[in-house]
């Protein structure tokens, strides 16, 4: 049990690694980084440094990225880096992206819910999120600043406002939760991105696993808590950054994949969904040239997963309100 937890948090992907260095698939997309200079932008900023699918790395941040950009942009492979100070150079990060990855924001300390972060992080991601919808709403935004439960549909009603608003471009990044082992072992978690609302579906593992009902469950719930162990774990310096490094650029480098046209790209993450009454839920997607190609759902599952879906339901649906309301009524 604790080879698939440890392993949860510490992605390791072999065949992420070799296909971003060495990518058979042409495209030379822009991709901006929003918070590139925090624990989480720093390493995905260099991770993506290192994709030949990108040909613009734009780092964006209100501290630090002019430094940032400088450094990386001495490693010698093919993105060009541009580093971005604060709101009056948000535009020129944003123009013309393919792909906006965000994990501006403050992470919790010990004690904290995600939801705990609302307060600093929804204003955040709603003006950057604004000004993707103006300066580049055709791409896609890979959402990864807590509570992704509620900050995903804050950027959708921002761009509902701005009437840019294309529910198949924006994801909450959940591919942390997901992955599990280098040797390929693979579990979808649907749901959301806090505590109950993470839904690991251990039943349909690949390979096939299989517990007792005690271990399936003790399991369930060290998924679920795999971010406050984290969390804990740095005693008040931050939450999953170098894990979560590694999940944002595999994530992005699965969207790049699938812009460029190749086929059969699936990864989990939290969209606008009609799979359950939650507005907004975490499946498997079909990746494809324009975002979200099709939601490949739930597939079969436990009683015992369908009951877990159902325990998530109010948190996920609070969560969500919360997100919209913040800029409906705001
Ligand atoms: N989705 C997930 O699975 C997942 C995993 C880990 C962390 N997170 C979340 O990611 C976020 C970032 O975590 P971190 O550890 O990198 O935090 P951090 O504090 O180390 O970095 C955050 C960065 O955001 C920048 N920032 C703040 N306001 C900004 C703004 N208006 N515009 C641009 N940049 C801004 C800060 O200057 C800083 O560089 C947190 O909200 C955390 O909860 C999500
Ligand atoms: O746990 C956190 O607050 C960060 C992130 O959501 C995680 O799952 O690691």
């Amino acid at each position: 049990m604790l080879f698939r937890i440890v392993s949860t948090r510490l992605i390791q992907n072999a065949k992420f690694i070799s296909r971003s260095f060495s990518s058979t698939t042409k495209l030379n997309a822009k991709v901006t980084v929003c918070g590139a200079s925090g624990g989480i932008g720093q390493p995905l900023s260099l991770l993506l440094k290192l994709n030949s699918r990108i040909s613009h790395l734009a780092l964006y941040d209100i501290v630090h990225s002019p430094g940032i950009a400088a450094d990386l942009s001495h490693i010698s492979t093919k993105a060009m880096v541009t580093g971005h100070l604060g709101p009056d150079q948000l535009r020129a990060a944003i123009e013309g992206s393919d792909v906006v990855v965000i994990p501006a924001g403050v992470p919790r300390k010990p004690g904290m819910t995600r939801d705990d972060l609302f307060n600093t992080n929804a204003t955040i991601v709603r003006d950057l999120a604004d000004a993707v919808a103006q300066y580049s709403p055709k791409a896609i935004i890979c959402i990864i600043s807590n509570p992704v439960n509620s900050t995903v549909p804050i950027a959708s009603e921002v761009f509902k406002k701005r009437g840019t608003y294309d529910p198949n471009r924006i994801f909450g990044v959940s591919t942390l939760d997901v992955e599990l082992d280098v040797n390929q072992v693979n579990c979808p978690v649907v749901g959301g991105h806090s505590g109950v609302t993470i839904v690991p579906l251990i039943s349909q593992c690949t390979p096939p696993v299989s517990f007792p009902q005690e271990d399936r469950d003790k399991l369930t719930k060290r998924i679920q808590n795999a971010g406050t162990e984290v969390v804990e774990a740095k005693a008040g310096a931050g939450s999953a950054t170098l894990s979560m490094a590694f999940a944002g650029a595999r994530f992005t480098d699965s969207m790049l994949q699938a812009l460029a046209g190749e086929e059969g790209i699936v990864e989990c993450a939290f969209v606008r969904s009609d799979e359950t009454e939650a507005k907004y839920f975490s499946t498997p997607l079909l990746l494809g040239k324009n975002g979200l190609d099709k939601n490949l759902g739930l597939g079969k599952i436990l009683d015992y997963e369908l009951n877990l879906i159902k325990a998530a339901m109010p948190e996920l649906k609070k969560n969500i309100q919360k997100g919209e309301d913040f800029i409906l009524k705001g």
